[in-house]
């Protein structure tokens, strides 16, 4: 950690480790959270990310390491944890909700009402301040969670899960409001979670956990198309391996490319032959077969069916996320 973090960093988190029993859950992470900016760790479940989001929040001890916090001034609380039930209070209603923090701080009635009023204004929940949580959707549950704890104005908002109990739909949505408002507020924030496309859009970095260890901690862009090895780039989405024959066959060096660097061209006598294909929304994956290799492919239009043969193009637009000798790594 260089001089300029200790300025930077809200969080510092140094060789953290924890076991339970005979189990080790991770160990030696490492990692800065920059003030105001959102920080989302990733991982397969059992990584550890909500016990390192329990240790961070105070909840939980780690056997190594330190959490150093460099915020909270005053009476305002260090980190908040949002759960990820949100853990709303069922016997009242959205106003009490929000307002309770402000309530057990024995704030005067004018004095909550001024500050939980533009909270409803800002999280769309006006018309919603006198119901109660069981009347609410799951978008709103999450939005009264995380309003009762922005109102308090913490210095780090700990977010476990966040989109796990929300339709597919309202995910993303969620997301980029997550991040509007707490570029809004300018809220250090730290969020774990198993939904890539959405940690992918709203962070300013993703750490990602796995085997037990914090494998790389660098923004969005990096992680996805320059992953430190093949089990990071695999995580992240679907690797193609262009061995020596394909990258004669594409005019290429041998390496591993996303799939969005790979292009479709309906051709009779194409060397590709479309396997599989499934409908992704907002773009279609197809798996074809060429010279015994299988690649995965996304095109925004319909190219073809199974059993249809495709010419493939390289885009230089996006470039190897490995090349050279390509690294141990037995799957294609
Ligand atoms: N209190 C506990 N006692 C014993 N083992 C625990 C305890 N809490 C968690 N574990 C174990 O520690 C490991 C990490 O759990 P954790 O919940 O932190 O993972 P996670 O990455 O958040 O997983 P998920 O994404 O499924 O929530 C798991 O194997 C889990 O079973």
């Amino acid at each position: 950690m260089n001089a300029d973090a200790e300025t930077t960093d809200l969080l510092r988190v140094t060789a953290l480790g924890k076991r339970f029993g005979g189990m080790e859950v991770f160990r030696d992470i490492s990692f800065g959270v920059p003030r105001g900016s959102l920080v989302s760790l990733v991982g397969p479940s059992g990584a550890g990310k909500t016990t390192l989001l329990h240790i961070i929040a105070g909840l939980e001890t780690a056997d190594s390491g330190t959490v150093s916090h460099f915020g909270g001034e005053g009476k305002k609380p260090q980190a908040i944890l949002v759960f990820q039930d949100y853990v709303l209070f069922p016997n009242m209603t959205v106003f009490q909700n929000i307002a309770f923090g402000l309530k057990a701080r024995k704030m005067s009635r004018d004095a909550i009402r001024d500050k939980v009023m533009p909270m409803l204004g800002y999280f769309h929940l006006e018309d919603r301040r006198d119901a109660y949580p069981s009347e609410l959707s799951g978008g709103q549950k999450q939005r009264v969670a995380i309003a009762r704890a922005m109102v308090l104005e913490p210095s780090l908002l700990l977010l476990d899960e966040p989109f796990a109990n929300l339709d597919r739909n309202l995910k993303m949505e969620t997301a980029l409001f997550i991040r509007s408002t707490q570029r809004s507020f300018g809220i250090t924030t730290i969020c774990v979670t198993h939904d890539l496309q959405e940690a992918l859009a709203m962070s300013d970095r993703i750490g990602v956990m796995l085997g037990g260890s914090l494998r790389q901690y660098a923004p969005p862009l990096d992680v996805y198309r320059r992953p430190v090895d093949m089990e990071t780039a695999r995580f992240l989405g679907p690797v193609n391996t262009i061995t020596a024959p394909l990258a004669r066959l594409l005019g290429l060096e041998t390496c591993r490319l996303r799939p969005e660097a790979l292009r479709l061209e309906p051709d009779p006598d194409g060397p590709a032959v479309i396997t599989a294909t499934h409908f992704a929304g907002h773009y279609l994956c197809y798996t074809l077969r060429v010279l015994d290799q299988d690649l995965v492919v996304y095109a925004l239009e319909p190219m073809g069916q199974p059993g249809d043969r495709m010419h493939i193009r390289v885009s230089n637009q996006y470039p190897p996320i490995f090349s050279g000798s390509l690294p141990e790594d037995s799957c294609a």
